[in-house]
């Protein structure tokens, strides 16, 4: 510990959501401080760093992660950079929160698992906040409460207003429906085990090349099905929804936010604009468990497990979506570390 009982955080990418932890450690969660910033702009991290008592910029992640008043990583660099930023931190048997995807494939996400293996404890919570909401929460412990019977189907809405021009076809299965196959995994306790994915005529707001929205279904072990409607383009604002129907009723959430305005012959409230503003309180949840789970000298949250699965999904989404048909997902037997 740098300063007793305060946790040194090294941040491993300093963009959107990097700079969004910085702020959330320095200014939102107690227990922790964050003590280095690492990222391949060196402009970037000076900047953030400027404005932290005890704080040093690095470019690179390593040089990070091996200082001395480091004792846990966040990395929140693009996910194709995550497998050498975590396997760097096993080498230092740092505690990580990694933001999702663990690892954009299977074959990465497994070579992390099979490095945290090795260590003999686990080391990673993944950033899939959604299971830190408490709206998500409140539907996991009715679902597991039995009170509605055995859920028959889920179907969510993910809407975002707009992505970066760089956006593909691909980040819509690994960066956008890769947070409902967590929460279906999660909230059902079942695995998926096969992905179809549909297209309608794209919006004419969708950029040219990429298909949007889409319709994806997931089968699952336990028999319900699962159906994502994934619109990156909607220009309204951001919206994540979910519906339950079990046997014995239904429940849904991510309906209404904030005020309800009545005026001028209209009614209504607002819809949040983005991810940061929607799952705000989700964030902070995650991060400060992390830190008062890393603090007791635990690992809770989703595992290195949740992260490998979720990319086998993925990995199965992808050839789903370029093949127009239905794909299996293949996992391994879960590792006794992960049970
Ligand atoms: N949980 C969520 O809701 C959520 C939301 C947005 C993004 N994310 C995830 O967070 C991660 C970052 O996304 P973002 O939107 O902040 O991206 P971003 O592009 O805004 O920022 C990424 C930063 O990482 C830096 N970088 C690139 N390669 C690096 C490397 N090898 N080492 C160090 N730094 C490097 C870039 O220079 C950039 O500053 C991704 O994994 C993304 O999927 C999660
Ligand atoms: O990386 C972001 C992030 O994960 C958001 O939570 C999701 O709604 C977006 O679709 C995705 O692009």
């Amino acid at each position: 510990m740098t300063q007793r009982g305060t946790l040194g955080i090294a941040v491993i990418g300093t963009g959107r959501m990097g700079a969004d932890h910085v702020r959330r450690i320095t200014e939102v969660i107690s227990g922790a401080r964050v003590t280095a910033v690492a990222d391949l702009d060196a402009e970037r991290a000076k900047q953030l760093a400027a404005g932290i008592d005890g704080c040093t910029a690095y470019t690179d992640p390593s040089a990070a992660m091996a200082a001395d008043d480091v004792d846990a990583v966040i990395i929140a660099s693009p996910g194709p950079a995550h497998e050498a930023a975590l396997l760097t931190a096993f080498e230092h048997d740092l505690p990580v929160l990694c933001e999702k995807p663990l690892t954009p494939d299977a074959a990465s996400a497994l070579r992390v698992m099979e490095a945290e293996q090795k260590l003999g404890h686990r080391r990673v919570q993944v950033g899939f906040m959604r299971r830190y909401d408490a709206e998500y929460l409140k539907l996991k412990s009715l679902l597991d409460s039995g009170e509605l019977g055995r859920p028959l189907m889920l179907h969510n809405r993910h809407r975002n207003a707009d992505v970066l021009p760089y956006f593909t076809e691909q980040m819509l299965i690994n960066d956008s429906v890769v947070h409902e196959m967590d929460v279906a995994r999660w909230l059902l306790n079942q695995e998926i085990t096969a992905v179809t994915v549909m297209k309608p005529k794209p919006s004419g707001n969708a950029p040219e090349g990429l298909s949007d929205p889409q319709f994806v279904v997931f089968e699952t072990d336990g028999g319900t099905l699962v159906d994502v409607e994934i619109y990156v383009n909607c220009r309204f604002g951001y919206q994540v929804q979910a519906e339950a129907v079990c046997e014995n009723g239904t429940a849904r959430i991510g309906e209404a936010h904030g005020m309800l305005v009545n005026t001028a012959g209209r009614w209504g409230g607002s819809v949040a604009p983005d991810f940061v503003e929607r799952f705000v309180d989700a964030y902070d949840r995650e991060v400060q468990a992390w830190v008062d789970a890393t603090l007791r000298g635990e690992v809770t949250g989703p595992s290195s497990w949740d992260g490998y699965a979720a990319a086998a999904v993925c990995e199965a989404g992808v050839r789903a979506q370029a093949e127009g048909r239905r794909t299996e997902v293949r996992l391994i037997e879960r590792p006794a570390l992960y049970r």
